[in-house]
Formats: structure tokens, C-alpha cells, sequence
């Protein structure tokens, strides 16, 4: 649920694209895309909207408990894309981030100083979510796990 807040919050792939393989319109005409358009999806503006999310720039897990998934156009959370051209390696990822967030605090214990900023900003850019290096947190290992450091 956290890593699922955090892909919505913070989604690393800025938007999707596909490009038209046939003229087609929709809203009586009034919206026409032509054959070979290229069509992109604002991947974060979509995750950011009440409509979907209400209180959308709150940090909240709960989201992602299955009653309220469930509630959910399922289509609202693309960080993965969607699709048959989705990501290739969604659940790989996954379970890539699950394993290492998990061992990171079981060994260390990770902590807000003084340097750390209220809110985490980005490079202006079109396709990435690329951070500033400025995301200063403390970090200590844990007592526990010293002995196997
Ligand atoms: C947090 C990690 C990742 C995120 C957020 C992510 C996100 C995405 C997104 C948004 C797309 C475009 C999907 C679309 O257009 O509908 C994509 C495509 C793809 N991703 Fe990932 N990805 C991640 C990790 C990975 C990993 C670990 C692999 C490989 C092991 C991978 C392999 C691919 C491939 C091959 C495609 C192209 C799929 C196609 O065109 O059919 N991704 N990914």
C-alpha cells in the first residue's frame, strides 16, 4: 500500500503515449484524432485529480486497502501503464522494492535532521520525474543488526 501511495504521489514515468492506427472521434465529432497522432496521458495530473483521489496531495496508504481500491476506476493509477504495452516488468519491480525497502529498515534506522526538506522537488522535464539531490535524511544502523553488519 505505502510503495502503491508512492508510485501514485510521485509516478516516475511522466506520461504514456500511443500513437493512432485509425482516424476516430468521439464527443460527437467535437474530439477528433487522426490517424497517426500521437496521444499522451499526463500520468501525474491524472494520480493528482480529487476526482479519483480525493485530498490528492495528502500522502495516504489507506488508499490502496482492498474497500477502497475497489471503489476505484482501476484505469486511475497508471504508473505502470496500461494495456497490452504496459510495463514488461511491473511485479518484477515490485518485488524488487518490497525486498529492498524491507531489508533497508530492518538494518538501519532512517530519520529526519536538519538538512532534510519539507517537501521534495524536481527538475522541470516532460517524460521523467527526476529529483534534486537534496532529499538529506540521517541513517543509522540498527542495534540489533550490528553484529551482521
Ligand atoms: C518502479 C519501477 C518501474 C516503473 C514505474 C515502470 C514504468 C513503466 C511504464 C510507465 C511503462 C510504459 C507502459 C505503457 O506505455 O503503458 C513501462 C514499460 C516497460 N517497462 Fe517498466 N517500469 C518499472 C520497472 C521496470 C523493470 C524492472 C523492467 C524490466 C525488468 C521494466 C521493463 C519495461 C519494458 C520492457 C517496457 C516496455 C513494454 C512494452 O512496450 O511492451 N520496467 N514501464
Amino acid at each position: 500500500m505505502v510503495i502503491q501511495e508512492v508510485l501514485r504521489f510521485y509516478p516516475p514515468v511522466l506520461r504514456l503515449e500511443r500513437q493512432c492506427t485509425k482516424d476516430y472521434s468521439y464527443d460527437n465529432g467535437r474530439i477528433q484524432i487522426k490517424k497517426g497522432h500521437i496521444v499522451t496521458m499526463p500520468a501525474y495530473a491524472l494520480h493528482h485529480m480529487e476526482e479519483y483521489y480525493p485530498d490528492p496531495e495528502k500522502f495516504d496508504p489507506e488508499r490502496w486497502c482492498a474497500e477502497n481500491k475497489a471503489k476505484r476506476n482501476p484505469q486511475s493509477f497508471v504508473a505502470f501503464g496500461l494495456g497490452p504495452r504496459n510495463c514488461f516488468g511491473m511485479r518484477f519491480a515490485m518485488e524488487e522494492m518490497k525486498i529492498a525497502i524491507a531489508t533497508m529498515v530492518q538494518k538501519f534506522r532512517i530519520f529526519p535532521v536538519k538538512e532534510t526538506p519539507e517537501k521534495l522537488r524536481f527538475f522541470d522535464g516532460f517524460s521523467l520525474l527526476i529529483q534534486h539531490f537534496d532529499a538529506i535524511v540521517g541513517v543509522e544502523f540498527r542495534q540489533s543488526t550490528t553484529t551482521d553488519r
